[in-house]
């Protein structure tokens, strides 16, 4: 059975368009003529009003702004405006010099601040908030504007309120909306990879947040919305927060290198001076820490994986994937990609100390932590450490990491909660 909007729709498209047509049953194209749509231009603008009810979310969407405004036309507004017209947006910059056009995107109009803003209803501002007083003469004209505040500071609590909220206070009349200012004009170039779909937005207005939230999803963007324009200072922190998924994994890292670290210590140095009285504390610092470097290697290798099996199951078990994860496991996905470098970082590590250990071998003899068993060989030439050291790098290091580097670009692809 067909969904009620759908024959809604049809009845009303059957209505406007006489005599009856073939092939288009939303007057999308005459068949055999790709991309010739079956009415004129009034007859289509008539019939987007009865036919827009195609979509059930009307009621909450609003329609999407054909033509919208970049106020600078610096790094990110020239970025911001080409991947705006790749959409298949109309773009009006709106700058100081309306004539230098050279280097802006081809097909976008420059006009002054004032006209610029007059002809659309969204307004990117890219210009540094030092400069927004020159918002103040074009109140007017923004009134009732959506303003998107796109500016960062280069310091935490550099000014007294949010960059956002210092925009809404020069120009009440128009909404603000704080977001995508944790875009890069680069990464906004090329398009976004997967790392950085994920915009953040705030703002006062409901309606205001809509528009900027089909504008994201229309670039290929997923926004996400924060709340009110108070939390702009924290949305305008995220660029500022150096390696916030670093944190948990290095405090992992280092917790299980001092864990395993004192274990090996008293197992084998204390152990040794206490029973034998051998005192071969010289090894603390190659041969000790080289016991470390492999288990923290493979266990952050393991914690790299594990989420991505744990979530699977959860999601077989619940039948869905369409269920947001618990908080937990949520943080622990977001942190692989982590995991796995750091667990990379151990093993060269490792192979560093493997390779550094003949030579100092060379002058003091060969020398093995772990007590020999009858039976057990020992290297005892240079050329027998090397051997094992780029056999161990190759067959158990070289391979995991470079799965995890792989890994990382589907890794990045998870967005927080969801697995698409
Ligand atoms: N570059 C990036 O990757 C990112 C930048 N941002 C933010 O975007 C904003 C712009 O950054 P970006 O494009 O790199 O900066 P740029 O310096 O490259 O460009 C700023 C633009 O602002 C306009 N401008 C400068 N002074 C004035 C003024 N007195 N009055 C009116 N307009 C002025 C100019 O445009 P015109 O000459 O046309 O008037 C200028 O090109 C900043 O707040 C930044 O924090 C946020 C995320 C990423
Ligand atoms: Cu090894």
């Amino acid at each position: 059975m067909e969904p009620f909007w759908t024959i809604r729709a049809l009845q009303a498209c059957r209505k406007k368009a006489q005599p009856p047509f073939q092939g288009c049953p939303v007057h999308r194209e005459i068949p055999g003529n790709p991309g010739i749509s079956c009415m004129t231009g009034q007859e289509r603008s008539e019939e987007k009003s009865e036919c827009v009810s195609l979509s059930p979310m009307r009621e909450t969407v609003p329609a999407l702004p054909e033509r919208v405004c970049v106020f600078g036309t610096g790094d990110l507004g020239r970025s911001l405006g080409l991947r705006l017209l790749q959409a298949g947006y109309s773009v009006v910059f709106g700058s100081r010099r309306t004539h230098s056009s050279s280097r802006l995107p081809h097909g976008a109009q420059v006009l002054g601040h004032a006209a610029a803003a007059q002809s659309a209803h969204l307004i990117f501002i890219a210009v540094q908030r030092e400069h927004y007083d020159f918002l103040v003469p074009l109140a007017n004209q923004l009134k009732g504007k959506v303003l998107v505040d796109l500016s960062n500071n280069l310091r935490k609590n550099q000014y007294p309120e949010a960059n956002a909220e210092y925009l809404q206070s020069l120009v009440p009349g128009a909404e603000v909306v704080k977001g995508f200012n944790t875009l890069s004009a680069w990464s906004l170039q090329n398009g976004p990879s997967d790392a950085n779909r994920q915009v953040y937005i705030c703002g006062e207005s409901v309606e205001a947040k809509q528009v900027v939230i089909a504008v994201a999803s229309k670039l290929g963007l997923s926004a996400l919305d924060r709340g009110f324009l108070s939390v702009a200072r924290e949305l305008e922190d995220f660029p500022l927060q150096l390696f916030p998924q670093w944190r948990l994994p290095l405090r992992i890292a280092i917790g299980l290198s001092a864990a395993f670290f004192f274990y090996l210590l008293i197992r084998y140095v204390i152990y040794a001076y206490v029973t034998q009285g051998d005192d071969i504390s010289f090894r603390i610092m190659v041969s000790l820490a080289n016991q470390v470097c492999p288990i923290v290697s493979l266990i952050m290798l393991s914690l790299c994986y594990l989420p991505g099996v744990l979530a699977s199951i959860l999601q077989l078990y619940r039948g869905t994937k369409y269920r947001r994860f618990p908080n937990w496991l949520d943080h622990w996905m977001l942190c692989r990609k982590q995991l796995g470098l750091l667990s990379l970082g151990f093993a060269f590590l490792h192979v560093l100390y493997t390779l550094i250990i003949p030579i100092r071998s060379e002058r003091t003899g060969p020398q093995c932590l772990i007590p020999q068993r009858p039976g057990m060989t020992t290297p005892t030439c240079p050329w027998e450490f090397w051997d094992l050291a780029c056999t161990s790098y190759w067959e158990s290091h070289l391979f995991p990491p470079s799965v995890t580097f792989s890994a990382g670009g589907s890794l990045a692809s998870y967005s927080p909660s969801w697995v698409t």
